[in-house]
């Protein structure tokens, strides 16, 4: 272990009382509840140094409010937590006290800034070495930036600026300004779906990285809704239902089954099945040799009944291919017709007034209107349809409060605030919101981003209740599995190019990744 530094910004090494081996963290009896939520209820959890905790639990179980409370963001109600050495009333933490015992979060926004190099994006953690006087001390900084890069396994220089790495190398990188000032293997981690929006192979570099630092002796907590990533990395997990512990699981019981089970509790997950379109079922969205932004030539026809599937990598083009037909891209040459009839949208407002409607991955700048209420966000699409003379305000509360049964929207009421809900609850009212204009075509770009494992196929049970009634959807994940799953056909985007289709039995993870990556190799040698 490197002994305590004292950093350009004064402060001292963290995590001399986090001892590998030991526990680094015991929470007993934390409660918190707020206005008709009781969000934590008597929470006891337990992780030792060296180890990877999965932290588990459907949207709106109470993960957040746990790491908020650690932060000291948030006030505890009742409990108390050991870190390390030290015992603190759940009710006293102050975020300054959990920081020098070495306690450290990465969330799933990373937080780090991508017109910036890796230099100073690690040195933002730490402060600015100087020279004497104020002027910053650049050889020191690549000095410290390459001493981390060597020792985190970063696939990168200190020159190198983050918008050219691949987002697990973000993440990566966010993990080490983190971790810089903590002893190797004294601190304690929480990672907050680390993943969430990686494909598998940027996620495999994450695993191995969030391994290194268990193996070093950190203590990981690992939050994800991806739970064969939490089988895979986790020495335990601890499940969170309604607030309290559904289960504690290790070994063995350690499993995808066991862990959905453990989730969902009495709530049944609902298979997919997949739906034969049938071949004289009407074209309802055509698209003939589109070029707009990054996308080039690109051909595809949905019918009526079918959810086609985007298979491809940040940045190849997929989510552009979304916005160019939600009139979010201007098109350059190409044509696209809606139930036969061209169209050529270049505002989103276009689209909507045709039926084509766009859910966005960017839940929190694109998705919710964070200041309205749950209610207002689900009823903005619709508010013209209860003019009537008068407004209908009573039958616009009935509808909504159908519409949250219906979608499972988890609220202690439609009137809170849209923020104050679980992420995965957010992408349900928004998603309510859109499927309620009932659209000819649904646009969904990673729909089920933190998710929990039931509201995932009751998202995509909606969608298919909108197909089956003859509208046409198109999903872009970067969960190939979760692709393969749900969607009737799937194709393969690279480099704005679409160069694979994939269908009927041949249409799995498997077989979608093999053309993801060997299309690749075939597009760089610039076939
Ligand atoms: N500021 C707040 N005011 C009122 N209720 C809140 C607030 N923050 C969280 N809640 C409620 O507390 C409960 C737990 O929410 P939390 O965000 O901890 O869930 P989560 O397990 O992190 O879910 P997800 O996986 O969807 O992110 C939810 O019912 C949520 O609506």
């Amino acid at each position: 272990m490197r002994g305590p530094q004292v950093e350009s910004n004064g402060s001292q090494t963290a995590g001399a009382s986090v001892t590998k081996g030991r526990n680094a963290l015991s929470i007993r009896g934390l409660s918190k509840v707020y206005p008709g939520t009781r969000a934590l209820d008597r929470v006891d959890l337990d992780v030792r140094g060296g180890e990877v905790l999965g932290l588990c639990g459907g949207n709106g179980s109470g993960k957040s409010t746990l790491i908020k409370i650690l932060c000291g963001v948030e006030s505890a109600d009742a409990g108390e937590v050991q870190l390390g050495d030290a015992v603190i009333a759940a009710d006293e933490i102050k975020s300054q006290a959990m920081h020098e015992l070495g306690l450290r979060v990465v969330h799933q926004d990373l937080a780090v800034f991508l017109d910036l190099n890796v230099g100073e994006n690690l040195m933002l953690g730490a402060g600015y070495p100087t020279r004497i006087g104020p002027s910053v001390d650049w050889r020191s900084v690549s000095d410290r930036a390459r001493a981390l890069i060597d020792r985190f396994e970063i696939e990168a220089t200190p020159r190198t600026l983050l918008r050219d790495l691949p987002i697990a190398t973000r993440a990566q990188i966010a993990i080490a300004r983190a971790l810089q000032d903590v002893d190797e293997g004294g601190g304690l981690i929480i990672l907050d779906e680390p993943t969430a929006s990686l494909p598998v192979h940027e996620a495999r570099i994450l695993h191995a990285a969030i391994r290194r630092l268990a193996a070093e002796g950190h203590a990981v907590v690992l939050v994800s809704h991806r739970l064969d990533e939490v089988v895979a990395l986790a020495d335990h997990a601890t499940v969170l239902r309604d607030g309290r512990v559904a289960a504690n699981l290790a070994g063995d019981k350690l499993t995808e089954r066991e862990l959905v089970h453990a989730i969902l509790g009495g709530r049944t997950e609902m298979a997919q099945a997949r739906i034969k379109v049938r071949p004289d079922s009407p074209t309802v969205l055509q698209v003939d040799d589109l070029s707009a932004g990054p996308l080039q030539g690109i051909n595809i026809s949905v019918r009526a009944g079918e959810i086609l599937g985007v298979a491809g990598l940040l940045g190849s083009g997929r989510t552009e291919l979304l916005r160019a037909l939600y009139g979010d891209l201007s098109i350059d040459t190409g044509t696209v017709r809606i139930n036969g009839e061209a169209v050529n949208f270049t505002r989103k407002d276009q689209a909507i007034a045709h039926g084509v409607v766009m859910i966005p991955e960017e839940r929190a700048t694109g998705g919710i209107f964070p200041t309205l209420t749950v209610d207002e966000n689900m009823n903005v699409s619709v508010l013209r349809r209860y003019w009537r003379g008068l407004f209908k305000q009573r039958a616009m509360t009935r509808d909504v409060d159908q519409l949250r049964d219906a979608f499972k929207v988890k609220a202690s009421s439609g009137s809170v605030a849209i923020s104050t809900l679980s992420g995965g609850n957010q992408q349900k009212a928004v998603l309510a919101r859109w499927l309620r204009l009932d659209p000819v075509v649904l646009l969904l770009d990673e729909p089920t981003q933190g998710v929990d494992v039931g509201a995932r196929a009751d998202i995509y049970a909606n969608v298919r209740r909108l197909t089956d009634a003859g509208s046409a959807a198109i999903v872009v994940a970067s969960d190939l599995e979760e692709l393969a799953q749900v969607v009737d056909r799937a194709v393969v985007i690279q480099h704005g190019v679409i160069v694979a289709e994939v269908t009927g039995d041949d249409l799995s993870a498997h077989s979608l990744s093999e053309r993801l990556y060997a299309t690749d190799v075939a597009v760089a040698s610039g076939r």
